[in-house]
């Protein structure tokens, strides 16, 4: 297994497993310990078969040492959990049990119960009784039971359990991974764009994540005195002049900086690379150089980089730095991504915070810049927009920096995919850079030059793109598209493409529409889109995302998510069953956020 990077120094959180049990002995709890022991046994064998922490290794499981069958052993258990690290709770039950007696009371862990759906010793009594309970004191929880009852002692776990498992514990993980860490704010706030205000109420109440701030004249102060490791940026820049392929200068002649310039600007733009990351998560190489204090780093499982305009005005624009950093590969070989928001948009680096944990793959960061009509295009191309296009594309393109692995040339049984890196091959990382041409910067926007990342997305790939913003007297909202990456015929890409800048990186994304609300069509979903960026994973995530979102209690104000893919605590429900999105809202402004 390939090391991940420092980005994760410090372990992963454990998914505790908490079988309860009814209490009565002399026959009845007797009867039960070994089915209820061997569900939570199948459980953790089910969690940690399926789903992986971001290095790779399978996630760990810790069951309580005994059956819960009332309130000492479930204070034994919370003992146990905390000493282990646990950062999600399951209770699982295939009897009744008693409920406030045996629950799991840690208001910031997020809990499901799965009561067995069976009828001999109702588990989903219990299941019932302890969600009321669970809701009665302000601590959602998941409910889980099967569709189809059960016999006595089947101890298999039917598709539909599983499945909600699964997506409790992904989100659940997320949310136990992030809390604690912070989020790097290089520079302030880009060219007036609100999520660059970095908020530090929304990230320590919602997130758990402490804010950091530094002054992009830090990366001067390094460069110049020479704080990074020297011996990295000789072997980077070998690597770069060896991997990354220059592409043509598209600025007017009489504005193109020299090839000198240029060479310089190749030289800082890797120094900002190695240093935005020793920012973000220190690195002892620079302790055994003498730069002690900043070999600690500021513990950010994500940042942004403020660029426009003071640095990038100046000094080469960080579109190489934020594309290196979110891609899963760089000179050191493949490793997981860092999360870097570009603009220090920060409410789109916490979607990528989102996408990133719950898929451990990269992430797109785009400029969501034109809706494309099926008119339009045909208008200005002749071409005849079909299949996943049919009802019109969205032009996702930004300033430059995207994940490398979002060029599609990772693939799964012949199809486009964007992997966690420990699936990733070294051709394909290859693949990847060889799709990529790195383009002077539009002089006109960077006067201090650098480079432009140039690629275009594979299409047919299932895309999911999100969104967090902040509101005034409610909080922060997330929208969720799902849809595709589409191909255009090269030459119709090239007419559109050439309209805006294009030395940057091109995504076609087609959203699935559901003939509703901000789904009706391709321009509802742009005219619906809450600012003008969006964070793109890979893969229908929308279900993940909302059952994420619920933990931390942010409404979801649009998404297009097949309702069986919803997935979020019993207590919604309480809020009203007709308008689940309506019930959203009112859930989570109740509750409250997760650590207020
Ligand atoms: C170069 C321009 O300033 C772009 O960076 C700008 O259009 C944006 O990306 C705004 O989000
Ligand atoms: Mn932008």
């Amino acid at each position: 297994m390939a090391e991940t990077n420092l980005r994760f120094q410090g372990g992963f959180p454990k998914i505790g497993i908490r079988p309860t049990i009814d209490g009565r002995r002399r026959g009845v709890r007797e009867s039960l310990e070994e089915q209820t022991m061997n569900m939570a046994k199948a459980t953790a064998k089910l969690l940690s078969e399926t789903l992986r922490y971001p290095n790779g290794e399978p996630v760990e499981c810790v069951i309580a040492d005994t059956c819960i069958g009332g309130v000492a052993e479930a204070a034994a258990c919370a003992d146990k959990f905390l000493k282990s690290g646990v950062g999600v709770s399951i209770t699982v039950t295939p009897c009744w049990c008693y409920g406030t007696e045996t629950m799991d009371m840690d208001p910031s862990i997020p809990k499901a119960v799965w009561g067995f759906n069976g009828t001999e010793r109702p588990g989903a009594v219990y299941l019932a009784a302890v969600l009321s309970g669970y809701a009665q004191k302000g601590l959602p929880a998941f409910g889980i039971y099967g569709e189809q009852v059960q016999d006595a002692g089947d101890t298999t776990i039917p598709d539909d359990v599983r499945d909600k498992l699964i997506g409790f514990a992904r989100a659940g993980l997320a949310v136990a991974y992030m809390r604690g860490k912070s989020y790097l704010s290089m520079g302030s706030v880009s060219m007036g764009i609100a999520g660059s205000i970095v908020n530090d109420a929304f990230f320590q109440e919602y997130l758990g994540l402490r804010t950091e701030y530094v002054d992009m004249s830090e990366f001067v102060r390094r460069m110049e005195e020479g704080i990074y490791d020297g011996e990295e940026y000789e072997k980077a820049l070998a690597w770069v002049k060896e991997n990354c392929i220059e592409g043509p200068d598209n600025n007017p002649e009489s504005i193109q900086t020299s090839r000198e310039s240029k060479d310089k600007d190749w030289e800082t733009v890797v120094k900002m690379t190695q240093i935005a990351r020793d920012l973000m998560v220190g690195n002892p190489r620079l302790a055994e150089l003498g730069f002690g204090e900043e070999a600690m780093g500021h513990n950010a499982i994500v940042s942004g980089f403020q660029g426009q305009r003071q640095w990038t005005d100046h000094f080469p624009n960080g579109d190489f730095m934020e594309a290196m950093l979110n891609s899963s590969f760089d000179w050191n070989g493949i490793r997981a991504p860092y999360i870097v928001a570009t603009e220090n948009d920060s409410l789109n680096g916490a979607v990528m915070l989102f996408g990133n944990l719950l898929t451990n793959t990269a992430q797109i960061f785009a400029d969501v810049r034109t809706y494309w009509s099926p008119d339009s295009v045909e208008r200005v191309t002749g071409h005849k927009l079909e299949g996943a296009a049919e009802g019109g594309i969205l032009h996702l393109i930004n300033s430059g920096p995207a994940t490398l692995d979002g060029t599609g040339e990772q693939s799964r049984d012949g199809q486009p995919v964007m992997k966690p890196f420990w699936e990733i091959t070294e051709e394909e990382a290859q693949k990847c850079l060889d799709a990529t041409s790195w383009r002077p910067a539009s002089v006109e926007y960077f006067r201090g030059g650098g480079y432009s990342s140039d690629y275009l997305t594979r299409g047919g790939m299932p895309m999911t793109m999100s969104r967090l913003n902040l509101v005034k007297g409610i909080g922060p909202v997330l929208q969720i598209a799902e849809g595709y990456s589409v191909d255009l015929p090269q030459d119709v890409h090239d007419t559109l493409d050439k309209r805006t800048d294009s030395t940057w990186p091109t995504t076609w994304f087609a959203p699935k529409l559901t003939g509703e609300g901000a789904f009706r069509s391709v321009y509802d979903v742009m005219d619906n889109w809450g600012a003008n960026h969006g964070s793109i994973s890979y893969g229908h995530i929308g279900g993940d995302l909302i059952t994420l979102a619920a933990m931390l209690r942010i409404p979801v104000h649009m998404h297009n998510v097949p309702e069986d893919r919803v997935f979020r605590p019993r207590a919604w429900g309480l809020f009203g069953t007709a308008d689940a999105e309506g019930a959203d809202f009112r859930a989570c402004s109740n509750f409250g956020p997760l650590y207020k």
